[in-house]
């Protein structure tokens, strides 16, 4: 898509956004699949309050399970798989997903950062993706190493 859109002689810019509907279902899987914040940040009820018949009293802890919401196999058939192309159409336009946002919080509090996120990774994929051959790195014998998703704490932050 980037060599037939853009050609070979310059790097992807904002402007090119629209016309590379793969690389836009890129980002949003990519958002979606490792949720970096899986349940946001906590809430706390200001009063007691029932919700589907469920007591919530005053002062409970409140989650947003983001990583429930966007690995459901209803909405997200093999949820646990990067497939860009689950946010296609069959006509190839991109499918809009409100749920998307939930990675960012909800709310008032949203993360204000979102938007610059949304554009850096656009830019950033997009130029990686435009001049490198990105490929699995391969053991002595010429077998490609399994990529294995992995967090770890280092110096008390998560990595
Ligand atoms: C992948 C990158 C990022 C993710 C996944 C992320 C996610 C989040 C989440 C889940 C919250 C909590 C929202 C809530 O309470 O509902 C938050 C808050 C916030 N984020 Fe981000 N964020 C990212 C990058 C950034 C960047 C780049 C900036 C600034 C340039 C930023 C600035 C903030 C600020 C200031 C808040 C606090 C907002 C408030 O409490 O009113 N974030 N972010």
């Amino acid at each position: 898509e980037l060599d037939a859109v853009i050609g070979r002689d310059r790097l992807p810019t904002f402007d090119d956004r629209p016309r590379l509907p793969y690389i836009e279902a890129l980002c949003k899987e990519l958002m979606r699949w490792h949720v970096v914040g899986p349940v946001g940040l906590p809430r706390s009820s200001s009063k007691d309050d029932v919700y589907r018949g469920f007591f919530i009293p005053k002062g409970s802890v409140i989650l947003t399970n983001a990583w429930a919401i966007l690995h459901d196999p209803e909405t997200y058939p093999d949820p646990e798989e990067f497939k860009p192309e689950r946010f296609l159409d069959e006509d190839g336009s991109v499918r809009d997903d409100p749920a998307l946002s939930l990675v960012f919080g909800a709310g008032k509090r949203i993360c204000p950062g979102r938007h610059l996120v949304d554009a850096t990774i656009f830019i950033v994929t997009s130029s990686v993706l435009s001049v490198f051959n990105v490929t699995k790195a391969k053991d002595e014998n010429g077998n490609e190493i399994p990529v294995k998703a992995a967090v770890s704490i280092s110096s008390g932050t998560a990595v």
